[in-house]
């Protein structure tokens, strides 16, 4: 277990479920960013994920990746949509395969062909499966996958435990980047009753009762991006979410 993970299994002991802030490249610029990032720091969040499933500027990533890191203290972590989300200068990344893609490239071969730069810039690699749940998202399509109904826990909880025969200790359940539903507790639940590892859900959470149904489900960290980017006032409900699944699961 590297670092960051070893960091990801302590602070959830100790603090219970983890919030992680999504930066999207193509939206944030460095400035934005790295404002953005000093916020939600204070805040709470207990790391930043930065990519896009439609980050193609790879230099961009690699500025906006390298100025955050002289920023903040809580770890970076690579969210990578493609080869052109392996960028240096960031503490891991999210070594992700898209477990019910149609498309062998996002299952093998993006991974074989991001490798070699992982090692290259010292990223520690985060065995992730990443599941999307559900259709008509950017990375439901760019992705091909075959989106898991909403209300078919079972099929998921195959998936996570395929994942974790072959050795993956991070499962990503996606609703997808502005998702207008977001991932059910109920698929939480199944998942956790036979996932032994880190369980990440992401993808349209905008509010502390969500936030706290998919926490006492299960969840060990929940990934917000789009309400930040969008919403007025979103820092201050971001705190509200923050400060409402402190605490609920041990
Ligand atoms: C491990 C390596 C090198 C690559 C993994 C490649 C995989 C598995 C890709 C999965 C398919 C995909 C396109 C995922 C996107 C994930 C992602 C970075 C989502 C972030 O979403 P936003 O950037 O907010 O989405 P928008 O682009 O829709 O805003
Ligand atoms: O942008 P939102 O909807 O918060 O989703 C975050 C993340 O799960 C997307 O990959
Ligand atoms: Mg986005």
């Amino acid at each position: 277990m590297g670092k960051v993970e070893q960091y990801l299994q302590a602070t959830r002991k100790k603090k219970g479920a983890l919030l992680f802030v999504l930066i999207d490249s193509e939206v944030s610029k460095i400035k934005e960013s790295i404002k953005l990032a000093r916020e939600v720091e204070k805040i709470g969040a207990s790391a930043i994920l930065v990519g896009g499933s439609s980050a193609v500027d790879q230099l961009e990533m690699a500025q906006v990746v390298k100025s955050l890191k002289k920023s903040i203290k809580i770890p970076i972590i690579l969210f990578p949509g493609n080869v052109t989300g392996v960028v240096p200068s960031a503490d891991a990344i999210l070594f992700s395969s898209l477990m019910n893609s149609e498309n062998p490239y996002y299952i093998t071969q993006a991974q074989a062909l991001g490798a070699p730069n992982v090692l290259k810039f010292g990223l520690e690699p985060l065995p992730t499966a990443y599941i999307i749940i559900g259709e008509g998202t950017t990375a439901w399509f760019v992705g091909a996958a075959k989106g898991i109904p909403f209300d078919k826990p079972n099929i998921a909880a195959a998936y996570c435990l395929a994942a974790q025969f072959l050795g993956m200790r991070f499962v990503y359940l996606e609703a997808g980047s502005g998702a207008k539903e977001s991932v059910r507790p109920q698929m939480v639940a199944t998942v956790r009753k036979l996932f032994k590892g880190f369980i990440i859900v992401g993808g349209g959470i905008r509010d502390s009762k969500t936030a706290t149904e998919l926490v006492k489900a299960g969840a060990d960290a929940l990934v917000i991006g789009t309400m930040l980017e969008k919403e007025k006032g979103s820092l201050k409900k971001l705190g509200e979410i923050a400060n409402s699944i402190k605490n609920l699961k041990k």
